[in-house]
């Protein structure tokens, strides 16, 4: 079998990276009772509505992880899976405030993934950065709590904010002042925006916030001079198709409108956002696109090539992996 394209994933919660055998399995250490049978009748209850659906259940399956132990096996069976799919580099988002409220320490939390990460160039050839999101649907004051507890991270183990959790009625604005510290702390931004939302939250992303990246972005299509700019600044937009069929912001993947969106001249990537809820790791999205709406193996590689070059691996970094992108022989 050829080995798969590699890539970089931007684009990716770990907390979503939960496969249900690891749900039980950590269930069970931890003495958490799950409200849920079994693995395959957890599997079942993933068919989702919209994004809030998906949530709820992502929120609850949380309560299984407790230790650092838990967040470092979560995030290694991560890495393997994601070495397996041509995963080179991984821009990994996590969620620190869905832990604190259940009284999980952020050391804990960090402790666990930092020591995944760190093992991850020479366990699974996979270099990482590490994203922290504020949830939008809490309040702009825990957000700024949340990155002055994070602090004594910045710039070893946390390179960047994010912001996600459920999009309509909170606006980028809300965080604008969380944003504003992060950005003086040094760190990178990025924002999901566009997923449910509407072209006005790209624009609040982008002026209000001033990220580099957006995480979704797929209804800027509807706003033509959103478009313009997002093609005219080269803002990488990190597109995450199982995901966007999944929460029903897409009919089917033949519909999607990645392939409009790479002929619009957009800087767009592919991404799984949580891989164990959506139906596919890394990989498993560029083949879907393939079969699916007929992106042809030059698409493919351009698509590989963007992951890169949208990514926060220094110049020198990029250029390596680009090398590697280009002399790619299809299967
Ligand atoms: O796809 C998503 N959108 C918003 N918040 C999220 N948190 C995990 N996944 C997602
Ligand atoms: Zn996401």
């Amino acid at each position: 079998m050829t080995a798969p394209l590699p890539k970089a994933e931007l684009h990716l919660h770990i907390e979503g990276t939960l496969e249900p055998e690891l749900a039980f399995a950590l269930a069970e250490r931890n003495a958490v009772t799950l409200p849920h049978a079994s693995a395959e009748e957890l599997r079942k209850a993933y068919a989702f509505e919209d994004l809030q659906s998906f949530l709820n259940l992502y929120y609850e399956l949380m309560s299984v992880l407790r230790t650092a132990e838990d967040f470092a096996d979560l995030a290694d069976a991560y890495l393997e899976r994601a070495a397996a799919q041509g995963v080179r580099h991984a821009e990994i988002f996590f969620d620190p405030q869905a832990h604190t409220a259940r009284g999980v320490p952020l050391e804990t939390v960090l402790a666990g993934l930092g020591r995944a990460l760190e093992a991850a160039p020479e366990r699974h050839g996979i270099s990482t950065r590490l994203i922290m999101c504020f949830l939008r649907d809490q309040s702009a004051e825990s957000a700024m709590e949340t990155l002055e507890a994070a602090r004594p991270w910045f710039g070893s183990l946390i390179t960047a904010v994010g912001l996600d959790s459920a999009e309509v009625g909170h606006p980028p604005s809300k965080f604008r002042e969380v944003y504003d510290r992060a950005r003086e702390a040094g760190l990178r931004l990025v924002a999901h925006a566009g997923e449910e939302g509407p072209p006005e939250y790209v624009w609040e992303a982008l002026d209000v916030l001033k990220v580099e990246r957006i995480d979704h972005g797929i209804r800027s299509l509807e706003d033509e001079r959103l478009v313009e700019r997002l093609v005219r600044d080269q803002i990488p937009l990190t597109v995450c198709p199982l995901s966007n069929v999944r929460l029903r912001c897409v009919d089917r993947l033949a519909d999607h409108p990645l392939p409009r969106m790479l002929e619009a001249g957009l800087l767009v990537t592919v991404n799984s956002d949580d891989p164990s809820y959506f139906g596919g790791y890394a990989e498993d999205n560029f083949q879907g696109l393939r079969a699916e709406t007929g992106l042809t193996d030059e698409q493919l590689r351009r698509l590989a090539a963007n992951s890169f070059r949208a990514s926060f691996l220094s110049p020198a970094e990029r250029d390596a992996h680009l090398k590697e992108v280009e002399s790619y022989r299809f299967g």
